[in-house]
C-alpha cells in the first residue's frame, strides 16, 4: 500500500503503534535500515524502514473529501484522513467512486433533510461533498440516461449504520421517484413503511447494535418509464431463529414481542399477556427496556405502518395472536413422566400456558400436548409413539416456537410483498443490499460461515467489478493489462460451495443418522487435508479454521448438523396445519403428498447457498456502487473514533 518515498533524517511519519495502530513522528537518525523515530506522544522507536510511511505536512487541515487525493495513499494517510473529518462532524469520505461513511452514532438531522436533498438532485458527482444521497442520485440518473439496471450495496459491520443508511437511500430515491403531494399508501410510502414493519419482527438488541437487523435484505425498487417508483421487492436473508428461544444479557429478543407486552391494555388481556418479565423467551436476559427505545409507542408506529403496507386489522390481530402464542409456548415446562423417557406437563401454570397457547393458536389442546411429549416414529410395518424426555420435551417445544416465529417472519415479507407490488412492465430498477458484514467472533457457528460466505461472493463480486473497471481504463490508455494480477478468492468460494465442499459433507452428514458433530469434523479434515484455505486447529477434535479474504476465522462444529436441517416436526406441521385459524393453518400448508412421502433432504446450507447464486445473478446484471460503513468504536457513542477498531474494519472491507 506504501508508496515509496525518500525517508531522510527530520522526516515526518508514520510508525505503527501498539495502542493508537499508528502514531507521528519524527525522523532523528537512520543506520542501515533501521529508522530511529522520536514519536509525538514522546516515545522513541526504532523500527525497519519498510514499516515508516511518510507523513504529508500539507495535507488540507479538514482532510480531503477524496482519499485519491492524498498525497500518500497508505494506511496511516487513510486512518488521519477519516479521524479528521470524523471530528469535524464529516462522516462521508470518497475513495473514488467507493463512499465510506462512519457512523455518527448521533442524529445530524441537517445532513438528511428535503433541502439537502435538493441539492444533491443532478449534482454531478464529486461536486457537492461525499454523501449517501449522491451515490443515489448517480444510481438513479445512470437508470434512467442509460437505461440500466442498478445495484447499491451497503457494508459493514453490525452496528456500523447499514440499514440507516439503506433508509437514507431509499428516502432520497422515493424523494426523485414519488408523487408530490400524494398522502396514504402511496408505492414509494409502502416501501419506506416496510422498514418499521421489518425492523419490529426482524430486529433485536444485541451486544454490537441495540437495534440490530438479524437477517439481510435486498430491496429491488422498480421504476416506470418517466422515472417513478412503480413497484417493489423485498428479498430477506437468513433470520436468526435461535434468539426466539435464547438470549443473554444484555442482549433482547426480536423487538415484536416487547412492543406487544407494552401494548395497550385492552389488547394484552386478549392475549393473556403480563410483564415481559413473566416470560421465559424475554427473562433469560436481564435486559427488557432498551434506552431510547420506547416499547409502547412502537407497538402503536408498528400497527399504524402494518396499516399503510396493506396488513389489515384482522391479518394483524392474528400476526400479534401468533407472537403472543410463541411467549406462552415458552413458558410450558416440564417434569419427569411416570415412565422411563417421558414427561408431563409440570404443573398448572405450564398448563394454563399450554391452554392459552392452544386457544390464541386456535389448535387443539391435547394435540398440542402430545405434539410436544410424543414422536410418532415411522417404519414400514408400522406406527410407532415414543415418548420424550423432559429435556426432549423443551427441545420440542423451542423447535417448535422457532418454526412459528420463522414462518410468521417470512409470512410477513411475502405480504409487504404481495402487497406493495411488482410493476410487470418495469424495465428498470435500483436493488439496495443491506447484508451483515464479515464475522469473527471468539465462539464462530453456522451462522458465522453462511455470513461469511456471503461476504467472499460480494468481495468475488467487487473484484471483479473493480478488475473490470480497471481494464477498461487500461485499454483506454493502451496499457497492456494482461500483467496486472487479479485478486482472486475462487478457492474459499470452491471450499465452501462446491460439490464435495464444506455445505455438500454438511449436508452428508445431516442425512445419516448416525452421524455426531465429530464424524463431520473429522471428514472435513480428511477431505481438505491438503486445502491452503483450510486449516485443522492443534488439539481440537471438532473446530476447523477457514483462510478467508478477510482473515482466519475458526468454527466450532458443534451444533453444525442441527443447524443446518431444515424440516419441520411432523406432529407440529399437523398439528398447526389443523388449526382453525386460516391465518395460523396458511403458516403451515399441507405438503404435496409426494415431497412428504419422499426422503429428499432439504437444508438451510444449500438453500442459501441458491439464494445466494441467484442475489449474484440479479446484481450482475447491474451496475453496482458502493457504500461502506464503518463503525468507530464499541460504545454506540458520538465522537469516538478508535484508530484499531477502524482499521480492523478497513482490513476486512472492500478494499480490493
Ligand atoms: N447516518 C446516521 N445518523 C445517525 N445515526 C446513525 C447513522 N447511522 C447509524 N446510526 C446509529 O447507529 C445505530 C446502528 O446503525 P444500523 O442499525 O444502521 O447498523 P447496521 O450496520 O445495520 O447493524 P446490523 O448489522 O446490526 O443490523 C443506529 O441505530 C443509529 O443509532
Amino acid at each position: 500500500m506504501g508508496t515509496p518515498a525518500n525517508i531522510i533524517v527530520g522526516s515526518h511519519v508514520w510508525v505503527e503503534d501498539p495502542t493508537l495502530a499508528w502514531i507521528d513522528g519524527e525522523v532523528v537518525s537512520i543506520k542501515n535500515n533501521e529508522v530511529h523515530v522520536q514519536t509525538s506522544n514522546g516515545k522513541k522507536v526504532n523500527t525497519d524502514r519498510s514499516k515508516v510511511f511518510p507523513k504529508d505536512m500539507e495535507a488540507p487541515p479538514g482532510g480531503v473529501d477524496d482519499m485519491t487525493r492524498l498525497s500518500y495513499l497508505h494506511e496511516p494517510g487513510v486512518l488521519q484522513n477519516l479521524a479528521t473529518r470524523y471530528e469535524l462532524n464529516e462522516i462521508y469520505t470518497y475513495t473514488g467512486s467507493i463512499l465510506i461513511a462512519v457512523n455518527p452514532f448521533q442524529r445530524l438531522l441537517h445532513l438528511y433533510d428535503t433541502h439537502m436533498m435538493e441539492q444533491y438532485k443532478g449534482a454531478d458527482f464529486g461536486e457537492l461533498s461525499p454523501h449517501v444521497f449522491a451515490i443515489a442520485d448517480v444510481a438513479y440518473r445512470e437508470m434512467i440516461n442509460e437505461g440500466k439496471n442498478n445495484s447499491i450495496l451497503v457494508s459493514g459491520e453490525s452496528g456500523a449504520g447499514k440499514t440507516e443508511t439503506t433508509k437514507m437511500l431509499m428516502r432520497y430515491l422515493a424523494h426523485l421517484g414519488g408523487r408530490s403531494g400524494v398522502e396514504g399508501r402511496t408505492v414509494e410510502q409502502q416501501v419506506l413503511e416496510s422498514n418499521p414493519v421489518l425492523e419490529a419482527f426482524g430486529n433485536a438488541k444485541t451486544v454490537r447494535n441495540n437495534n440490530s437487523s438479524r437477517f439481510g435484505k435486498f430491496v429491488e425498487i422498480q421504476f416506470d418509464k418517466t422515472g417513478r417508483i412503480s413497484g417493489a421487492a423485498i428479498r430477506t436473508y437468513l433470520l436468526e431463529r435461535s434468539r426466539v428461544c435464547q438470549i443473554n444479557t444484555p442482549e433482547r429478543n426480536y423487538h415484536c414481542f416487547y412492543f406487544l407486552c407494552a401494548a395497550p391494555p385492552e389488547d394484552t388481556q386478549r392475549y393473556k399477556l403480563a410483564d415481559a418479565r413473566s416470560f421465559h423467551y424475554l427473562n433469560q436476559s436481564s435486559c427488557i427496556e432498551v434506552e431510547g427505545i420506547n416499547d409502547a409507542e412502537e407497538y402503536l408506529a408498528t400497527r399504524r405502518a402494518m396499516d399503510i403496507v396493506g396488513i389489515n386489522e384482522e391479518e394483524q390481530e392474528a400476526i400479534f395472536r401468533v407472537v403472543a402464542a410463541v411467549l406462552h409456548i415458552g413458558n410450558i415446562n416440564f417434569a419427569k413422566g411416570k415412565e422411563v423417557d417421558s414427561s408431563v406437563i409440570q404443573d398448572d401454570n405450564s398448563r394454563f400456558h399450554l391452554n392459552t397457547a392452544s386457544e390464541l393458536l386456535e389448535c387443539d389442546c391435547n394435540n398440542l400436548e402430545k405434539a410436544l411429549i410424543t414422536r410418532e416414529i415411522v417404519t414400514p410395518e408400522e406406527i410407532i409413539t415414543r415418548t420424550l424426555d423432559p429435556e426432549s420435551a423443551l427441545a420440542s417445544r423451542d423447535a417448535l416456537a422457532k418454526t412459528i416465529y420463522s414462518r410468521l417472519f417470512d409470512w410477513i415479507v411475502e405480504k409487504i410483498n404481495v402487497s406493495i407490488g411488482q410493476d410487470p412492465n418495469s424495465k428498470q430498477l435500483i436493488g439496495v443490499l443491506d447484508i451483515y458484514g464479515f464475522e469473527s467472533f471468539k465462539i464462530n457457528s453456522f451462522e458465522q460461515l453462511c455470513i461469511n460466505y456471503t461476504n467472499e461472493k460480494l468481495q468475488q463480486h467487487f473484484n471483479q467489478h473493480v478488475f473490470k473497471m480497471e481494464q477498461e481504463e487500461y485499454t483506454r490508455e493502451e496499457i497492456n493489462w494482461s500483467y496486472i494480477e487479479f485478486v482472486d478468492n475462487q478457492d474459499v468460494l470452491d471450499l465452501i460451495e462446491k460439490k464435495g465442499g464444506l455445505i455438500a459433507l454438511l449436508d452428508e452428514a445431516c442425512m445419516f443418522p448416525r452421524s455426531t458433530h465429530e464424524t463431520f469434523a473429522q471428514k472435513l479434515y480428511t477431505t481438505f487435508k491438503n486445502n491452503k484455505r483450510f486449516v485443522k486447529p492443534k488439539l481440537s477434535r471438532t473446530d476447523f479454521t477457514v483462510v478467508h479474504y478477510a482473515g482466519d476465522v475458526t468454527y466450532q462444529a458443534d451444533h453444525f448438523l442441527d443447524k443446518n436441517k431444515d424440516y419441520v416436526v411432523a406432529e407440529h406441521q399437523d398439528l398447526l396445519n389443523a388449526s382453525s385459524c386460516p391465518f395460523v393453518a396458511s403458516l403451515f400448508p399441507s405438503l404435496p403428498e409426494e415431497s412428504s412421502k419422499s426422503s429428499k433432504f432439504s437444508s438451510i446450507g444449500s438453500r442459501f447457498k441458491l439464494q445466494l447464486q441467484s442475489l449474484m445473478e440479479t446484481l450482475s446484471s447491474t451496475e453496482p456502487h458502493y457504500i461502506r460503513c464503518v463503525k468507530p468504536n464499541n460504545l454506540l457513542k458520538p465522537a469516538i473514533f478508535e484508530n484499531t477498531n477502524v482499521i480492523q474494519q478497513l482490513r476486512c472491507g472492500l478494499s480490493g
